[in-house]
């Protein structure tokens, strides 16, 4: 998507969210595996239909999530695939706190180039960025060439959560969401003895799967 169209749903930051942290949150992934998408139906609860319109460059939406009571601020960055761009985003690695990386379920090469995505991610992220594994378009089940198991097993192999999402019908996006927001106030506000969240414990538990839902 570009960002003319990007702008037309980004929030500036207000005094709200300007007196505390915000957390950045990145989404990454190849071109078209529906990173806009996501952050769209996620800011504005909407699936935007019709024709692919690449990201160009970098943009982001202010979020306030509420979290067991408490408010956790998200800066999420919507970046573009395109190769081309890819030393423009790599910059922002740096700053974020938690990194959505998506792939598309009815594109065989997007989950191939996750481990390249996670090369990139080791190399320009701070060491202890959440990482979190989306297997997109989870509402296309006729086009399907991912299997959801593929995605667990890649998901384990990296110690890092994982669920599908459809950014059509808004299945898991909030989950997705919350899910990192629930991670990073904890990281936030850690203190001794405090029972630890785990964060893809909690995904696991809260996950819906596509076949259950009889929207799709
Ligand atoms: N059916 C279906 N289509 C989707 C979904 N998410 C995105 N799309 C479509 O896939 C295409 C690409 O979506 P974008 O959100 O623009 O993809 P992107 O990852 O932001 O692409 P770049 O900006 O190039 O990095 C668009 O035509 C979307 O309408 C989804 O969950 N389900």
């Amino acid at each position: 998507m570009d960002l003319q169209r990007l702008d037309s749903y980004q929030k500036g930051t207000g005094p709200d969210l300007t007196e505390h942290v915000l957390h950045k949150t990145i989404l990454v992934g190849d071109s078209g595996v529906g990173k806009t998408s996501l952050l769209v139906q996620f800011d504005q609860g909407k699936f935007i239909p019709g024709s692919f319109s690449a990201t160009v460059g970098i943009g982001f939406t202010n979020k306030v999530v509420t979290v067991d009571g408490m408010r956790v601020k998200l800066q999420i960055w919507d970046t573009a695939g395109q190769e081309r761009f890819r030393s423009v985003t790599h910059a922002y690695y740096r700053d974020a706190q938690a990194l959505l990386l998506l792939y598309d379920i009815t594109n065989k090469s997007s989950f191939d180039n996750i481990r390249a995505w996670l090369t990139e991610i080791h190399e320009y992220a701070q060491q202890d960025v959440v990482i979190m594994l989306l297997g997109n378009k989870a509402d296309v089940s006729s086009e399907r060439v991912i299997r959801s198991e593929d995605g667990e097993t890649l998901a384990r192999e990296y110690g890092v959560p994982f669920m599908e999402t459809s950014a059509k019908t808004g299945m898991n996006v909030e989950l997705a969401f919350l899910a990192i927001a629930k991670e990073l106030k904890y990281r936030a506000g850690r203190q001794a003895g405090e029972a630890s969240f785990q964060i893809r414990d909690y995904v696991e538990s809260q996950k819906k799967r596509p076949s259950c839902c009889s929207f799709l």
